[in-house]
C-alpha cells in the first residue's frame, strides 16, 4: 500500500494494474476517488482511502441513515488492498531485501525510488516478436515430426517466440500437444502463445493466444485471459489495429505480406501497406506471410518504430532441418537489427 498525500502519483504509478493511494492524514481527502480507464480486465483503480480509525468503524450494522461516503470508502479499502498484495508480490519478485528500506520491502517505506528500481511489468518484450515462430500441424503431419520436437528444435535454432498453430485437431489431442510445448518454452524461458483457442490456451498454462479476425475478440480474450497474458490480433487495416489497441491487444500480425501457400489468402497486402500499418500502429507490429531467409532483409529495409520482427511458418517447418533453417533466418535477422 503507498501511504502518500498527493493523488497526482497515481500517474507516476499508472502501470500497475491495481493500485491504491491511501492518505495517513485524511483532511480535505474525503471522497476523493478516480476511476480510471483500464486496459485489462482488473482496471485501474486509484483511491484515496482515509485511514482515521473513526471513519473506518461501519463495519456492523448500525441503526444510522448517515451512510453518506461508506460505499467509497470501502471501495477504497478494497483498492487498497489490491494493491498491497501488488505491492508484496512486487517485492517478493524482485528480492527487495529487508533494509532496502528504512524499514523492508514490507513497509510503507518501500517507496517511491525503490518501485522505480522495478522494471515495468512487462509480459511481452517487442523483441520477442524477432524471429516469431508459428508451428503448422498439417507441416507437423507431413514431415513426420511432433509439435514438440518442432518446437524444441525452433526454439534451440533461435526462435524467440513460439505460436502453437493447430487446425482440425480433436480438443484433448491439442491440450495434450499444448501442455508438451509450454513444458520446453517455458523451460527454455520463449514466450508461448495458442492460436485461436482461449481455452486452451488458459488450460495448459500458454503465455497467451493468437487471435484471427473472426475470433474470439481481443477485450473478451483478456477477460478471460486477464492482464498478465499476451494477446495478439490479426489486422489487415488500421481499423482492426486500433479495435485491437483498444480491446487490449499487446501485439498484431499483419499480413500475408507476400503470397504464401501455408494458408489461403485473398491477396497479400505487400510492404508499402505494412509499413503504412506499421506508422498508423500504437502496437508492436510483427510481419507475416511468405516470409523467408532470401526476403527478410527486404521486410526488414524500413523499420517504422513498431515494426519489431516477423513471424514465419513454412520457413522453419517445411525445411528438412528445422533448428538450422531457424539459426539461418536468425542471423539474417539479428544481422539487420544490429545494423
Ligand atoms: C503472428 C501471427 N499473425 C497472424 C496470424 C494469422 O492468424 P489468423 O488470422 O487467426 O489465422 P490462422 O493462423 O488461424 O489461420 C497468426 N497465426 N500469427
Ligand atoms: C498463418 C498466416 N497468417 C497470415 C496472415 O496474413 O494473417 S499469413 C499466414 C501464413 C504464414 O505462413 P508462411 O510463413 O509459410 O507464409
Amino acid at each position: 500500500m503507498w501511504v502518500c498525500n498527493h493523488v497526482n502519483l497515481y500517474w507516476k504509478l499508472k502501470r500497475f494494474n491495481a493500485l491504491s493511494v491511501s492518505v495517513s492524514d485524511s483532511a480535505g481527502a474525503a471522497g476523493t476517488q478516480a476511476g480510471i480507464r483500464a486496459r485489462g480486465a482488473l482496471g485501474v483503480c486509484c483511491s484515496i482511502a482515509i485511514t482515521e480509525t473513526s471513519i473506518y468503524n461501519i463495519m456492523g450494522r448500525q441503526e444510522t441513515m448517515d451512510t453518506h461516503g461508506t460505499g467509497c470508502t470501502l471501495t477504497s479499502y478494497i483498492a487498497a488492498e489490491m494493491a498491497a498484495k501488488r505491492n508484496i508480490q512486487d517485492a517478493l519478485e524482485h528480492n527487495m531485501k529487508i533494509g532496502t528500506c528504512l524499514r523492508g520491502p514490507f513497509s510503507h517505506s518501500f517507496t517511491f525510488a525503490e518501485y522505480s528500481k522495478i522494471p515495468e511489468r512487462q509480459v511481452l518484450k517487442a523483441s520477442n516478436l524477432r524471429l516469431y515462430a508459428v508451428t503448422d500441424s498439417g507441416l507437423n503431419k507431413r514431415w513426420q515430426r511432433s509439435a514438440v520436437e518442432a518446437v524444441r528444435s525452433a526454439i534451440k535454432g533461435g526462435a524467440t517466440m513460439v505460436q502453437l498453430r493447430v487446425k482440425e485437431a480433436e480438443t484433448l489431442d491439442f491440450f495434450k500437444e499444448a501442455v508438451s510445448c509450454v513444458e520446453v518454452a517455458k523451460h527454455s524461458r520463449i514466450p508461448i502463445v495458442i492460436n485461436d483457442r482461449v481455452d486452451i490456451a488458459m488450460a495448459c498454462g500458454a503465455d497467451g493466444v493468437h487471435l484471427g479476425q473472426s475470433d474470439l475478440p481481443a477485450r473478451q480474450a483478456r477477460m478471460l485471459l486477464g492482464s498478465d497474458k499476451i494477446i495478439g490480433v490479426s489486422c489487415q487495416t488500421l481499423e482492426q489495429v486500433q479495435k485491437a489497441y483498444e480491446d487490449g491487444a499487446d501485439y498484431v500480425g499483419s499480413g500475408a505480406v507476400f503470397p504464401t501457400t501455408t494458408k489461403k489468402i485473398n491477396s497479400a497486402i505487400g510492404l508499402e501497406h505494412l509499413y503504412a500499418l506499421c506508422r498508423g500502429s500504437p502496437l508492436p507490429v510483427v510481419a507475416i506471410g511468405g516470409i523467408n531467409a532470401s526476403n527478410v532483409k527486404e521486410v526488414l529495409r524500413e523499420r517504422p518504430s513498431t515494426l519489431h520482427g516477423v513471424a514465419v511458418i513454412s520457413a522453419l517447418f517445411d525445411q528438412p532441418d528445422v533448428c538450422k533453417a531457424t539459426q539461418e533466418l536468425a542471423e539474417i535477422i539479428s544481422d539487420v537489427f544490429n545494423s
